[in-house]
């Protein structure tokens, strides 16, 4: 049964978008939560300063934190270089079994490694796991008081190297007042907020770019 507003997500893009079309898929998401139903996708206007942060980069390593239906794992596995990598971490099996298949539909798997679980116990993984050595780029999507005490981690871990860029959804609504004064006050980040809405609504809402100065 199409019980859950993801899996109606998830058959508005099987329905909608053409396989193989990362575009298409984008599309289709954007016109249901536009026009049908409401859902916490970064979306189109936020998802174009994303595209741009992304395309500028260039990343060869990114990780995303909240993969939720997969709408901005695509916009960004859609922009990645031929051998970047793009992991993407879930903790509800739910929301990680139609983001898989977004993914899928997208075309995209190969750029695209869903680790179902929790940013806590994932980041001090990295390493050992998926030899990762450093992230060019992170998107961070999920709960908003996770934002910080990962932020941190990450620094921990020493996953961050100088000119790592933190890229933060929603620092305006719902918000992520420790985490923006945080980023904002520390010698070691160079922050930059890009005004925008929150997604599919004319409310304020914005991405906070913070580039890690070692
Ligand atoms: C425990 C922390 N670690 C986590 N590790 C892995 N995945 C995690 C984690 N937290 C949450 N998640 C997942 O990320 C997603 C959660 C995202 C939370 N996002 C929001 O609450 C959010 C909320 C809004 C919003 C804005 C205005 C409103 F009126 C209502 C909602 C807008 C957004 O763009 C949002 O991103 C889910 O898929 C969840 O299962
Ligand atoms: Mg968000």
């Amino acid at each position: 049964t199409w019980s859950t507003r993801p899996q109606r997500i998830l058959r508005a893009v099987q329905q909608s978008a053409t396989r193989g079309d990362p575009r298409s898929v984008v599309r289709a998401i954007d016109q249901f939560c536009r026009h049908k139903e409401w859902a916490m996708n970064v979306g189109d206007e936020k998802g174009c300063i994303l595209d741009s942060v992304v395309s500028e980069l260039n990343p060869s390593t990114v990780l995303e934190l909240g993969t939720y239906c997969g709408y901005s794992t695509v916009r960004i596995a859609s922009l990645l270089p031929p051998h970047a990598k793009l992991i993407t971490l879930e903790f509800n099996p739910d929301f990680a079994a139609v983001a898989r298949q977004v993914i899928a539909w997208a075309g995209l798997q190969g750029k695209v490694q869903l680790v179902e679980g929790a940013s806590g116990d994932w980041i001090p993984k990295m390493k050992e796991q998926f030899g990762v050595k450093t992230f060019d780029l992170v998107f961070l999507d999920h709960w908003k008081d996770r934002y910080l005490p990962d932020t941190k981690l990450m620094e921990e871990c020493g996953l961050l190297r100088k000119g790592s860029i933190l890229l933060a959804d929603n620092v305006i609504c719902p918000g992520t007042p420790d985490y923006l004064e945080y980023v904002r006050n520390s010698p070691r980040y160079k922050s930059q907020y890009f005004k925008s809405h929150l997604e599919y609504t004319k409310a304020e809402d914005g991405l906070e770019k913070s580039v890690f100065l070692g």
